[in-house]
């Protein structure tokens, strides 16, 4: 019986979601005849037209007619009956890729390779020109033998190009021609891992057959970037499916950390933006909800409701026993901790203070008293000393320790502090008030008492959480093998959260993966956005030490990031009309167009220019999967989430970073020196949402994070 198989370059390029459905059905037509006929009768099936082209360069790719318009094309070895679908694409492009395309078996592991033969052919000799200059020993891979480049899987052709290689940009360019196993050992060794470590952490983890392997065993041999189709159901399933690649393609370091069966502990994955934490978050739920006992519950945590309606969906795309899914609560951890406030309170829901509600009260409260201190400084104390070491007296409060504060305080204004954090709390409770972080304390308080709610739980974006909501999750999940899974990404703090997750009764030391693959981002948005966080060493997620972004990297390719110095603030809103109004008229949906500001009365602004110019706008956090129009949010509100183009507007000095958010050096020097980093961060996070095109504009003076970047 003929083998049908779908190749990640089908999934991938998001082509066949853009097919007409009439299309997609012939494709589903198409296989299955391709299961039925014998590569005889395929041949000479009139209404599949199969085809090898006549400029071809594989005498096993073929194209076939899907209609009028579209043609597949499908790798099928002569000998065997194994038939890979490659790409569906209009009828000319569909000649033009399937001749360029050769197809080989790599030699060392066995695994089906597809690359643009063409392509490398013709590039080699212009590179080995541009490298003729410099000698072997200046060149990118000079510190990696022909032997070791062998043994990890490195073919004749692919060595040779690779030889020419002068530096970073230069392997850009070689990047998309490249078989994609070996393109990524290329690019780990140039990030500057050694060859055992690329063998260690990549090659080994691929499945390995050897190269005695013809073409029809290893389309069968590559689970990483084949999907074999068991029968017409299945293959009508996943094609009637919303096609995401990460579904069934989890890159090998993804699958090790989500499918490991099982941790001793708790356990922790970071990574760059886009490098598939929340992908590996919701593999793990998969995982763990498949050997969930009778009773267990898991919960799924993540930052903002937006995000949590994102997990939904994809948890949705993953999972589809409504049973499995009925154990699985998915919640902000603050939504949990009211959830249990609520009940614990006869089904009285607390009301929470916004942040601005909060400051408020600070602000009258140090009025009131004529303190020497300001409100922000207040509520620093209270978030990051008191609350975070759940100190209940004023002779703890003494006692304790204030890392992370630059500023000294004597016992006596240590009591006059508390003096001022007691009226805050009498002050909620009196009016029947809470802050989301109090919220999160008190709920925890309760089920150190009741007992937890959850056999597993498993964390995303977790680099913002306050040590009262990981004590929330701590007090919520039993000290057990795999309970608590933890993704986040130290670079990507935006709010001034620290934590020893191993005093808070976690222990995640020695117990942590990176991922390093970016999925979302072209390598040009990631080279350009990088040098926004200035040296890159940030303070890891929990327990100190540092993290980098070293060897972070994307294997996508596109156009260089835009800066738009403007005049006026005027100028700079026709500027970003103009770049939307390119966008859209490139065929991109609005929908997939983000403009980033960092306070919301610019976003408003720009959502009135837009409008002016008839592009349809909604807010962000208004928006659903189906709302139309270009979403307008802040910096902060795009945390999490991605579109193929983001404009980031009014990148001035003076609101990034906003002046108001960092606390100056005079008051506390390393409360200075984290709120800067917040703001770094936080323009690296707006920044990083962009899959295929990145703007930037500023008028007057460019924040000082371009200029230092070299940006502006
Ligand atoms: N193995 C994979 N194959 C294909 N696409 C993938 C894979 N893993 C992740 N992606 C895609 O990469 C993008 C980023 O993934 P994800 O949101 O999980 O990253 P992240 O590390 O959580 O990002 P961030 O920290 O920036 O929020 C998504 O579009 C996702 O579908």
């Amino acid at each position: 019986m003929p083998q049908l198989a779908l190749s990640k370059q089908f999934f991938a390029s998001g082509e066949y979601d853009e097919l007409p459905p009439v299309a997609r059905k012939n494709v589903r037509l198409a296989m299955e005849k391709f299961r039925i006929l014998t590569h005889a009768e395929l041949k000479a099936d009139k209404g599949l037209n199969f085809k090898n082209p006549q400029g071809r360069r594989s005498r096993s790719i073929f194209t076939f007619k899907v209609d009028n318009f579209y043609r597949g094309v499908v790798l099928a070895p002569e000998s065997g009956d194994s038939y890979l679908l490659l790409k569906v694409l209009p009828h000319d492009p569909a000649y033009d890729w399937a001749n360029k395309q050769e197809a080989g078996v790599n030699r060392l592991t066995g695994a089906v390779e597809i690359w643009d033969a063409e392509g490398l052919e013709r590039l080699t000799p212009d590179l080995e020109e541009q490298a003729a200059p410099t000698t072997p020993g200046q060149r990118l891979f000079a510190h990696v033998s022909d032997g070791d480049l062998t043994i990890l899987g490195i073919s004749a052709e692919v060595l040779r190009a690779a030889r020419t290689v002068v530096d970073a940009d230069a392997l850009a360019t070689l990047v998309p021609f490249l078989p994609e196993d070996q393109c990524e050992v290329l690019q780990y060794l140039a990030a500057g891992f050694g060859a055992d470590e690329v063998w260690r952490d990549i090659v080994a983890h691929r499945p390995t057959r050897g190269a005695d392997t013809d073409l029809d065993t290893a389309i069968r041999n590559t689970p990483t970037r084949v999907k074999l189709v068991s029968g017409l159901d299945e293959l009508e399933e996943i094609l009637s499916q919303p096609f995401v690649a990460w579904r069934t393609f989890l890159h090998p370091a993804q699958r090790k950390v989500a499918y490991k069966a099982s941790y001793p502990g708790s356990h922790q994955v970071t990574g760059g933006p886009g490098t598939g934490k929340t992908v590996v978050a919701m593999h793990r739920v998969k995982h763990l909800l498949s050997y969930l006992r009778p009773g267990e519950r898991i919960l799924l945590t993540t930052f903002t409701n937006t995000l949590a309606a994102a997990l939904r969906t994809g948890i949705g795309q993953l999972v589809d026993d409504p049973r499995l899914l009925d154990r699985l609560e998915i919640s902000t951890v603050n939504a949990q901790a009211s959830k249990v406030l609520t009940e614990a309170n006869d089904g009285r829901a607390p009301r929470f203070l916004t942040d601005a509600q909060e400051l408020d009260r600070w602000r009258r409260i140090t009025t009131d008293r004529g303190l020497g201190w300001n409100a922000e400084f207040l509520q620093q104390e209270y978030r990051h000393v008191i609350l975070a070491q759940r100190l209940d007296t004023l002779e703890e409060y003494l006692g304790a320790s204030r890392t992370g504060r630059g500023s000294r305080l004597n016992a006596a204004q240590r009591e006059q502090v508390w003096g001022t954090v007691t009226a805050f709390t009498e002050g909620l409770d009196e009016d029947g008030k809470e802050t989301h972080l109090r919220g999160c304390d008190l709920a925890a308080r309760g089920l150190e008492g009741a007992g937890p709610l959850f056999r597993h739980i498993v964390v995303d974006e977790a680099q913002d959480l306050h040590p009262a909501q990981w004590r929330f999750l701590r007090a919520a999940v039993a000290p057990k093998p795999d309970d608590l899974f933890i993704a986040g990404d130290p670079h990507q703090r935006i709010y001034d959260a620290k934590v020893s997750l191993k005093a808070l009764g976690i222990n995640v030391v020695g117990r942590s993966q990176r991922l390093r693959r970016n999925y979302r981002s072209t390598q040009q948005i990631l080279t350009w956005s990088q040098p926004l966080l200035a040296g890159g060493k940030v303070e890891a997620l929990a327990d100190g030490g540092t993290e980098s972004l070293a060897g972070y990297r994307s294997a996508l390719q596109g156009p260089a990031p835009t800066a738009h110095a403007a005049a006026d603030p005027n100028g700079e809103m026709d500027a970003l009309v103009e770049r939307v109004r390119d966008w859209i008229g490139s065929g991109i949906e609005p929908s997939s167009v983000a403009v980033a500001v960092r306070f919301g009365w610019v976003g408003r602004k720009a959502a009135v220019a837009l409008a002016d110019a008839g592009i349809e706008t909604c807010g962000l956090r208004e928006a659903d999967d189906d709302t139309p129009g270009v979403r307008v949010g802040t910096m902060h509100s795009l945390k999490g989430l991605e579109f193929r183009c983001v404009a980031a507007v009014g990148v001035s000095d003076g609101a990034v970073p906003f002046p108001k958010a960092v606390t100056p050096a005079e008051v506390d020097e390393l409360q200075h020196r984290t709120d800067l980093m917040a703001e770094r961060c936080l323009l690296f996070v707006a920044c990083t949402r962009a899959r295929d095109h990145l703007y930037v504009s500023w008028h007057g003076a460019p924040s000082p994070f371009l200029a230092e970047a070299g940006i502006a």
